[in-house]
Formats: structure tokens, sequence, C-alpha cells
């Protein structure tokens, strides 16, 4: 098996083009899921972000108010990376737990979308191929604007917040162009997924754990030989 990263920029269409990953039948690990499952009531970094940012961060049912902590930290670095100390290694606990589980299934390849795969760089290395879902500026700008309801300026202060998609995409192994229409982009993404599900990079792993297999088989056989009387 191997690890391959989905990145991308705000609302460049990384979750589009993971749901189609998904419909292939690929094994898909969706990190803003699962940043979204940790925070839920009753789990450890829910207990921590309202111990740290107060009550005022929560929604009347209990559950986090995602748009105010967002606005929040968004307005201040500072509780941005107290909010990370937070929940990243909750986070990565469960990208491994699924992704060993997929591994287990005999997956090929685990793609992970993680939107920030090139600014923090800390899962990087561990990532065989990295895609970014692409788009020009303007149709980016657009298509924030739309989905979040953001006027022009803020929809531009959250663009420019992150590395220029430009840079991301010198970085990739990988570039889907989703500045277009829609069939376009899935029509991109379902070819990468015949030429990444063709490679034979998935055999050291599985033959490396095949054999570790068999190395642990005949070792129990031969102390079972040597501590059982023989008959
Ligand atoms: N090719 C396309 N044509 C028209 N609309 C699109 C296209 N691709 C994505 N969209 C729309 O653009 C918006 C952003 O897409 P999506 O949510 O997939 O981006 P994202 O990169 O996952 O965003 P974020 O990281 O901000 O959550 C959505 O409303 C989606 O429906």
């Amino acid at each position: 098996m191997f690890l391959v990263g989905l990145t991308g920029g705000i609302a460049s269409g990384k979750s589009s083009v993971l749901q189609v990953f998904q419909q292939l039948g690929c094994a898909v690990v969706d990190v803003d899921i699962i940043a979204r499952r940790i925070v839920q009531p009753g789990r450890p970094a829910h207990r921590r972000i309202v111990e740290v940012f107060g009550t005022e961060v929560l929604l009347e049912n209990g559950e986090i108010n995602r748009k105010v902590l967002g606005d929040l930290i968004f307005k201040q670095p500072d509780q941005r990376q107290l909010l990370n100390a937070i929940t990243h290694p909750e986070i990565h606990k469960e990208m491994m737990k699924e992704t060993f589980k997929y591994f287990l299934q005999g997956h090929r390849y685990v793609i992970l979308d993680i939107p920030l795969l090139f600014e923090t760089k800390k899962l990087l290395r561990y990532m065989k191929h990295t895609i970014v879902v692409y788009c020009d500026r303007d149709t980016q700008l657009a298509r924030l604007m739309k989905r979040n309801g953001l006027s022009l300026e803020d929809a531009e202060a959250r663009i420019q917040a992150q590395l220029p998609l430009k840079d991301k995409v010198r970085m990739a192994n990988h570039v889907l162009d989703n500045s277009g229409n829609w069939g376009d982009t899935r029509r991109q993404a379902i070819l990468l997924h015949l030429r990444l599900e063709r490679s034979l990079e998935y055999l050291p792993l599985r033959l490396s754990v095949l054999m570790g297999l068999a190395g642990i088989t005949s070792l129990l056989y031969l102390l079972a030989r040597c501590l059982l009387p023989s008959p």
C-alpha cells in the first residue's frame, strides 16, 4: 500500500474531487470529516477547546460553533496555534487508524485529503504521491464567495492567507485542473485513479508484511518443535 496526499486551496474543489475517488471505490481519508468528528461533544478535544476558548464558541446544542471559532483563529494567529495544538494530535491518531483499516482491507493506495499538506509539511514525507486540485484565482474567488456567502474583500483575505495555489502546483506530482466544468475535472480524476491503481508501488510494503508474517510463523513453528515433547 502507498499513501497519496490530496491538497489545494480554499474552495479549489478538494472535497468534490475526493468524492469522485470515493465513488470509484478508493480508500479515502477525509481530514475535514475527521476534524469535525474529533470535536464532537464528549470527545477530549471538545473539552479542551471549551477550557481554552470558553463557552462562547459553543452552539446552543453544545457543539462547536465552527463559524465563530473560524473567525476567531483567522483574526488571531496565536489562537490558531493553540487550536492546532489541541486538535492535530487527535486528527493524526484518527488518520492513522483509518489508514491501517484500509491496509488490512487490502487497498493498493489510500488517498488523504490534507488541506495544509505543503504548509505544515508534517505529513509530506509519508506521501508517495501528491495531488493538487487547482483552479484559477478568479474562479476560486467566485466559488468561495458563492459557497460561503462572503464579500469580495473577505474571500480575498482568506485566499491571501494561504500559500499561493501556483506554488502548490509546482510542488505536486499530479495536478487536477478544476477551473473548467465539472465533467472535465471528473475525467481527470478517473484517469489519475487508473494510473495509481496500475502502479506497482503498493508491492514493497505488502511483500515486507507477508515476509514478516512468514518469519514469525516459522519462528513459532520452530519454538513449538523445540518445546513440545516429541511423540
Ligand atoms: N468544476 C466545478 N464547477 C462548478 N462548481 C464547482 C466545481 N468544482 C467545485 N465547485 C463548487 O465549488 C465549491 C468549492 O468546492 P469544494 O467544497 O469541493 O472545495 P474544497 O477545496 O474542498 O473547499 P474547502 O477546502 O474550502 O472546504 C463548492 O460549492 C463546489 O460545489
